[in-house]
């Protein structure tokens, strides 16, 4: 039986064979060849899938297509149960939901609920349930692969080497971002919803809940308030150990079953919206999808369309579709129709500031099961303030939660070593693998990344020393830089020009600063420093170094969390410097919505995956609230009080 795709050379090939077969003129060696076929067909079609891939299917620069080649990606990884088809064509649903990623599936899954017919886009493919997907450990050699938009940042000129450019990992499959994270459940201050409502107008956003107190205290940073140690980290998965719930496994497939109004289309590209106009408004009425084939579709919708596609590539088919700021729309060649200014602008991110620290002996005792349990490597977060988070809080005469979030790592992990520099894991590599670069040779972060994991695959003995690593990484949860998703080009294939801006603001180095100085007098703490291995030396400032040489430590190796968002911010109606009202409706457009990360009014002070699942479940609610008002004989939708959210564990490490 051969696969669906079989090239056509194979399938000529199988007739021949079966023919001889049947005829009993099939040799030995026939007999062979017709039954390693299947393997055959599937490794062609693999072959044939990457050339794609490299050759234009995925979008971005010849340099980019290059870094998106990834060996640890096979093409069994992908399943083929929803490939979007041209009869999309002929089609008219309800609600259309673009992108299937955090915010998308929660969202979609609302809607199907009203009984509702719905179309769930996703340009990535169906690779959510291969194994890579699934152990969290490996996480990181998903990164710059098919599942990956392999985007890159604009050169940066606050950080050095000035013009540093920083990739942005992005998810590119069913389940979105959430299918390739580090799967950190964290909730958000709840400050953070409370500020959003009263002083960013989104009314309906608050976070119900008192505050309790801002020590440093242990406990869960998912309960009253976020400013807490915790021993361990919480993770959307199966259960302590379990595979990774990402958001299509937890919103949508349980949901297909049962809703066949539910259609979901993978490696089906928005190319951009429909646009008419109505009353002498402009209204969308469909979108424009382009199939794995090539081929064009237009799809119809009789309700709205909800843009899911995340904080880079929401605002990017705004303005590809006429939404934006005018002047900037006018240099490509695009009419406005909507004059948005806002679109786009107002990019923030957490940047991080990884340390690597060597362990010794000692340190292997710490974790018995040794690099290759399935876990992420994570172990204690630690949320607190700043004197310069102090300062914020007496202007603002409130409690605006945790400046820093530090997260402790045990083992090494390739993909914060990569963050870290090149440099300093070359360091850490002339150490314990004096021929590496002899033996492999590299020349780009992504390369490292995979020299990396052949050596942790091959070597055994290389392991257990690489086994001993730790990691402590701060974010700033309070960036005042902002930064700007701009169109590279009108062609929707071409990644959109994302500048992070980040540490343009001095605060912003102030707060990294700071956090550096923790960190470190964290490692020297009696309960961390037996396990630590000093004497190999990293090039880390002393933590008394004036403040100046520590900045320059910091803006030399600050990167992305890869929480990008607030670029399509919600705001009081008629707020021209927010995309979106506090129910997520883009304004001055009638049938368009914005739900994921973007439409936050300011990052939250933590990771951003929950807050996207919040943010798709929330605007899904409300739409689907609106629709079963409007309409008869359709299933109630159910209570707010009970969010569909995946379970969120407390992992033993
Ligand atoms: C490497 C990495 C590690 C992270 N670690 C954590 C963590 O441990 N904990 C945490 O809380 N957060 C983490 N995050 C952040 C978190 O995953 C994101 O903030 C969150 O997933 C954003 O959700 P979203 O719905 O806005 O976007 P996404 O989940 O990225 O979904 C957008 C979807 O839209 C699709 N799409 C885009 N453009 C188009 C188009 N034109 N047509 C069709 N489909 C399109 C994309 O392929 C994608 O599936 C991490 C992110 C990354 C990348």
């Amino acid at each position: 039986m051969l696969p669906p795709g079989t090239p056509p050379i194979v399938l000529s090939l199988a007739a021949l064979l079966t023919l001889r077969q049947r005829a009993g003129r099939l040799t030995a060696a026939g007999q062979a060849l017709l039954a390693a076929l299947p393997f055959l067909a599937l490794r062609l079609r693999g072959i044939r899938r990457r050339l794609q891939a490299a050759e234009g299917r995925h979008p971005g620069t010849a340099e980019q297509r290059a870094l998106c080649y990834n060996p640890s990606l096979r093409q069994e990884d992908f399943e083929e149960r929803f490939i979007g088809k041209a009869d999309l064509d002929s089609k008219v649903f309800d609600f259309i939901v673009v992108g299937a990623g955090s915010a998308g599936c929660p969202c979609a899954a609302r809607l199907a609920r009203t009984g509702a017919s719905v179309l769930l886009i996703e340009a990535g493919g169906e690779a959510h349930r291969s194994p890579l997907a699934q152990c969290p450990r490996r996480m990181w050699q998903m990164w710059q692969s098919e599942m990956d938009w392999g985007l890159r940042s604009t050169p940066q000129k606050h950080l050095f080497p000035e013009g540093r450019i920083i990739d942005l990992e992005r998810g590119k499959t069913l389940g979105g971002s959430s299918t390739i994270n580090y799967n950190m459940w964290v909730r958000g201050a709840p400050e953070d919803f409370d500020r959003w409502a009263t002083e960013y107008g989104c009314e309906g956003w608050s976070f119900k809940d008192a505050c309790e107190n801002l020590g440093a205290k242990r406990g869960d940073y998912n309960a009253a308030s976020i400013t807490n140690v915790a021993a361990s980290t919480q993770f959307n998965t199966n259960g302590p150990g379990g595979g990774r719930q990402d958001s299509f496994t937890a919103f949508i497939e349980p949901m297909l079953r049962w809703f066949p109004k539910l259609e979901v289309a993978s490696e089906t590209f928005c190319r951009k919206l429909v646009m008419e106009q109505v009353g002498g408004k402009p209204r969308v009425a469909g979108v424009v999808l382009e199939l794995r084939s090539g081929e064009v579709v237009t799809v119809k919708c009789r309700g709205e369309v909800i843009l899911s596609a995340g904080a880079v590539m929401s605002p990017q088919i705004l303005m590809l579709s006429g939404i934006g700021e005018a002047g900037h729309l006018r240099e490509h060649g695009i009419e406005c129709l909507v004059d948005s200014p806002s679109v786009g602008q107002h990019l923030q991110d957490h940047p991080m500031l990884p340390l690597l620290l060597a362990g010794n002996e000692k340190a292997k005792e710490l974790s018995p099961r040794g690099w290759i349990q399935n876990s992420s490597g994570l172990h204690a977060q630690w949320f607190w303030q700043t004197s310069v988070d102090k300062q914020r809080e007496a202007r603002l005469q409130r409690p605006v939660g945790a400046d820093v979030q530090t997260i402790f790592l045990h083992r090494l992990d390739p993909s914060v070593a990569t963050k870290v520099s090149v440099t300093l894991i070359a360091e850490l590599f002339k150490k314990f693998v004096p021929d590496l670069r002899a033996n492999y040779g590299w020349s780009s972060v992504a390369d490292v990344m995979y020299k990396v994991a052949e050596v942790l695959r091959s070597s055994g003995s290389v392991c257990e020393e690489l086994a001993s690593m730790f990691s402590i990484t701060s974010l700033n949860n309070h960036p005042e830089s902002r930064g700007t998703v701009r169109l590279q080009s009108s062609d929707p294939h071409v990644p959109p020009l994302v500048d992070l801006n980040f540490l343009a603001e001095k605060a912003d180095v102030d707060t990294l600063v700071e956090a550096y100085r923790m960190a470190r007098s964290v490692a020297e703490q009696p309960s961390m420093k037996p396990y630590i291995n000093f004497d190999v030396a990293l090039p880390m400032p002393d933590p008394s170094s004036p403040d100046e040489e520590i900045a320059e430590f910091v803006r030399a190796k600050a990167t992305t969390t890869w929480h990008y968002s607030c670029t399509t911010r919600m705001g009081p109606i008629g707020d021209k410097s927010c995309v979106c009202d506090p129910a997520g409706r883009v304004q001055g457009v009638q049938s368009l919505r914005v739900a994921d990360a973007g439409i936050m009014p300011f990052v939250v002070s933590g990771n951003t995956n929950a807050a996207s699942v919040m943010i798709g479940d929330r605007v899904g609610y409300l739409i689907a609230a609106d629709f079963v008002a409007s309409t008869k004989d359709l299933q109630p939708v159910p209570p707010p009080e009970q969010p569909m959210m995946p379970v969120a564990v407390k992992a033993s490490l």
